[in-house]
């Protein structure tokens, strides 16, 4: 096969064109018949391995992670199906490189590449190369492929000493990028591997330590750029953070599922993907609460609160206890007894659960001192004629008469009963639950909130239902509780060395049935033995059931991940980030969002403000500054929104013009909104072709229009976690950050901004969602 480039002058005539096509499509055709290959050779060592049978536990287990293993790479191989090769480099001298989703060799005994991963160092210059700074890199071609056939192919010479007009803007492969930005919405977020801009590659490369924020404007790809970081990392650092994953927190399952697809695109599914409401292992937080309640909890005071309340369940009691410890004695625990013993077992600083076993031991040795007191005291200490003991010894109990008295008192149950009271072992549910669930806990752990404040965190104890803003809630409980593992984890870990060796024995399999073209070489296709080691295998096999990182990350709510990225990250409050923080411990991260359009009550107001805690002034920003998503005639419009937000901020520079300006309209009669908004939706289905239409309403509003809107046209997707490939979703801010659509209605601006303190920020997310058309609807006022 030729590694040189056809044609290379840049020329548009079709005939040439259609040459240039045939030759790709010969180059591309090999490709597939190699993925073909690889992809039958990891399937037939699969079924040999799967057609072995007996042996022992031992081997029975090997099998399963060689066939894991092999199951894995046929995973891979299938995700970059669509799109494998999309680019071509011309370099000034040496040959044409293809850039595609993975590395391919050749089987032949040279090992040529024949597709450079587009994370590799020699796959840059196809997103960086410039006219101004080509890098050696004469042509870049963009290869457009439908399954497995090239459509067409777009040119950019760099070289401007040839003599060929140079780009006409700054955009890389711009014919590309147009045609991916304007094409119809599906509902599912796709990748931008095949167009990702300069500016956007800068930050998908960037280093992975420390915390990085990308700071951009709505349709900058802010969300697109996390995910390809992700992917990016993970190829580069894959040693590193396979075994300690990486997370990415978004601000909604309807969002999480909206973004699903980009990772195994790119043929990486070792991610964990979570809302905040995940991340306490154990709890389904989806329940809803007002947006003030919300606020309150995630105030950074609600720290100290908790550890208030803590403290309010390690008690003293007002007047001595009674201690009925059998039918004929009571013992009696007074307050200073009490006391003493939890000054003590405070100063040794231990979370309180871990404390109680201290607590116990001081309680029960008071207890049984008072009790050799009384059965033990020698009742003719005093008479010389009574008993043959020495006269004068008012105790008749040895040491070894004690430590039997306190380990029956230990086991007693009206002594148990009574160090409950006093130190109860408490869950982080148990604690929250008893705190929001009494007007006068909360009155004495939460002195420093104003009343009102106490007020919107009173709720009935039962039955318990969790908001996403309990979670950071619950975990900073956890953390103050302490959960006694030791054991747990003991079992763990001689389990998972038990994991290890059978690995090892299974990686051996693999090493053995592993062809030449695998070995002594830097495969970009990574062989089963290169994508995981013996630790990575054993981590994900537990019992015959494999369980990948992200999922053993998921059940284990002190997992450290190696990178965490959240998206949308300014909505978060200052409890939330304390949990993030304690989850990456290394402190690498990027930090995704854009503080204009800050929605939560307790969300951000500055970078600055959110990191300072926990990395002080260590942190860098990159700005993107080109909006994809929102074309420029609708840009202007969200832009005036903006200004009223903070005139300061500037706007995202719209990458193109839709050719449609946006309307907005009065609905004289508020009563006939939902007929009027029934006909643009209508209207609007009409114009968009197969894309799709989000229908932006008030929260308060929601019910009604959602009901009329779906009653009147078909595919309408409503509710708290709508299908968003339905031609016609009904949704509210809230809902809608971070989606786009074709088309957008905003239905009752004023509604949407009144709704909420920082309305306008809600009304600019809202104004910003759509592609190509804009439509708002705008109900006069009552009265
Ligand atoms: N380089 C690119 N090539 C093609 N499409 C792109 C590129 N960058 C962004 N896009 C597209 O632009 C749209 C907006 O991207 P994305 O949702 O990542 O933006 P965002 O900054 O997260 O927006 P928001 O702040 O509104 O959530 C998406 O459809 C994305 O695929």
């Amino acid at each position: 096969m030729s590694r040189q480039s056809g044609g290379t002058e840049l020329d548009s005539r079709p005939d040439s064109e259609a040459a240039e096509i045939a030759h790709e499509q010969t180059y591309v055709s090999n490709l597939y018949d190699r993925l073909d290959d690889l992809r039958d050779q990891a399937e037939q060592r699969r079924s040999g391995v799967l057609r072995q049978t007996g042996g022992t536990q031992q081997e029975r287990s090997q099998r399963d992670s060689t066939v894991a293993m092999y199951t894995d790479q046929v995973e891979r191989l299938n995700a970059v199906e669509n799109g494998l090769c999309f680019g071509r480099l011309d370099p000034d001298d040496g040959p044409s490189r293809y850039i595609g989703r993975i590395g391919i060799f050749a089987p032949d005994v040279d090992h040529e590449p024949l597709l450079v991963d587009w994370r590799a160092p020699a796959a840059r210059p196809f997103y960086l190369a410039t006219a101004a700074a080509p890098t050696g890199i004469r042509r870049r071609r963009h290869i457009r492929t439908r399954f497995r056939t090239v459509t067409g192919v777009d040119d950019e010479v760099l070289d401007l000493s040839a003599g060929a007009p140079g780009p006409a803007s700054d955009l890389t492969g711009e014919a590309s990028l147009l045609a991916a930005v304007t094409a119809s919405r599906t509902g599912r977020m796709g990748d931008i591997v095949q167009t990702i801009q300069a500016e956007q590659d800068r930050v998908i490369r960037a280093d992975l330590g420390g915390v990085l924020v990308v700071q951009g404007g709505p349709g900058t790809g802010k969300t697109a750029v996390a995910l390809h970081r992700a992917a990016y990392l993970l190829y580069t650092y894959r040693q590193q953070l396979s075994t300690r994953g990486v997370l990415i927190v978004g601000p909604n399952t309807t969002f999480l599922r909206y973004i699903s697809h980009v990772l195994p695109s790119l043929a990486e599914t070792g991610v964990l993907l979570a809302t905040l409401g995940d991340l306490f292992p154990g709890v389904r937080a989806t329940a809803a609460e007002p947006a003030e309640v919300a606020e309150v909890k995630g105030r950074a005071v609600l720290a100290d609160v908790l550890a208030a309340a803590v403290r309010d369940r390690q008690r003293v009691p007002d007047r001595p206890m009674a201690i009925p410890v059998d039918e004929d004695v009571t013992l009696e625990l007074t307050g200073s007894t009490v006391e003493a013993a939890r000054e003590r077992v405070r100063r040794a600083g231990r979370p309180h659960n871990l404390a109680r076993e201290q607590f116990e031991v001081e309680i029960v040795h008071a207890l049984a001192a008072q009790l050799a007191e009384r059965i033990g005291t020698d009742p003719y200490a005093d008479d010389p004629l009574g008993g043959n003991d020495a006269p004068g010894d008012p105790q008749l109990l040895g040491e070894a008469d004690l430590a039997e008295i306190r380990r029956e008192l230990r086991a007693n149950p009206a002594v148990r009963a009574a160090l409950d009271e006093l130190w109860p072992v408490l869950t982080a549910q148990q604690l929250l639950g008893g705190l929001f669930g009494s007007a006068e806990a909360l009155d004495s752990a939460a002195s420093a909130l104003p009343a009102g404040d106490r007020a919107l965190l009173l709720r009935s104890a039962a039955p318990q239902e969790w908001t996403p803003a309990d979670v950071p809630l619950l975990d900073e409980a956890a953390e103050l509780l302490g959960e006694d593992d030791r054991a747990r984890r003991a079992a763990q870990e001689r389990e998972r060395r038990r994991r290890i060796a059978y690995a090892e024995g299974a990686l051996e399999i693999a090493k053995g049935s592993e062809s030449y073209e695998f070995e002594d070489q830097e495969s970009e296709i990574l062989a089963a033995t290169d994508l995981i080691d013996a630790d990575r295998l054993a981590d994900r096999h537990t019992g015959g059931e494999w369980l990948s990182t992200a999922q053993r990350a998921a059940a284990d709510r002190q997992w450290a991940f190696g990178h965490v990225i959240v998206d949308e990250a300014q909505e978060l409050s200052a409890m939330a980030w304390r949990l993030l923080m304690r989850r990456c411990p290394s402190r690498s991260m990027t930090v995704v969002g854009d503080v204009a359009q800050t929605g939560a009550l307790a969300g951000a107001a500055s970078w600055a403000a959110v990191l300072e805690p926990y990395v002080a002034d260590r942190w860098r920003q990159a700005e993107l500054t080109v909006s994809y998503r929102t074309p420029r005639e609708i840009m202007a419009v969200a832009a005036k929104v903006l200004a009223d937000i903070d005139p300061a901020l500037e706007p995202p520079r719209a990458v193109r013009d839709a050719g449609v300006e946006p309307w907005d309209r009065l609905v004289p009669d508020p009563a006939e909104l939902p007929d009027r908004l029934i006909e643009q939706v209508r209207a609007e289905v009409a114009a968009i072709g197969d894309g799709r239409l989000g229908v932006i309403v008030p929260a308060a509003d929601l019910d009604r229009l959602a009901a009329a809107v779906a009653a009147a046209v078909p595919d309408v997707a409503v509710g708290n976690d709508p299908d968003l490939v339905r031609r016609v979703v009904v949704l509210t801010v809230p809902q809608a950050k971070g989606l786009e659509f074709d088309s957008v209605l905003v239905t009752d601006p004023d509604g949407v901004v009144s709704e909420s303190r920082r309305g306008l920020s809600d009304l600019y997310v809202a104004l910003t969602r759509a592609t190509q058309r804009l439509g708002v609807l705008r109900p006069a006022a009552a009265g």
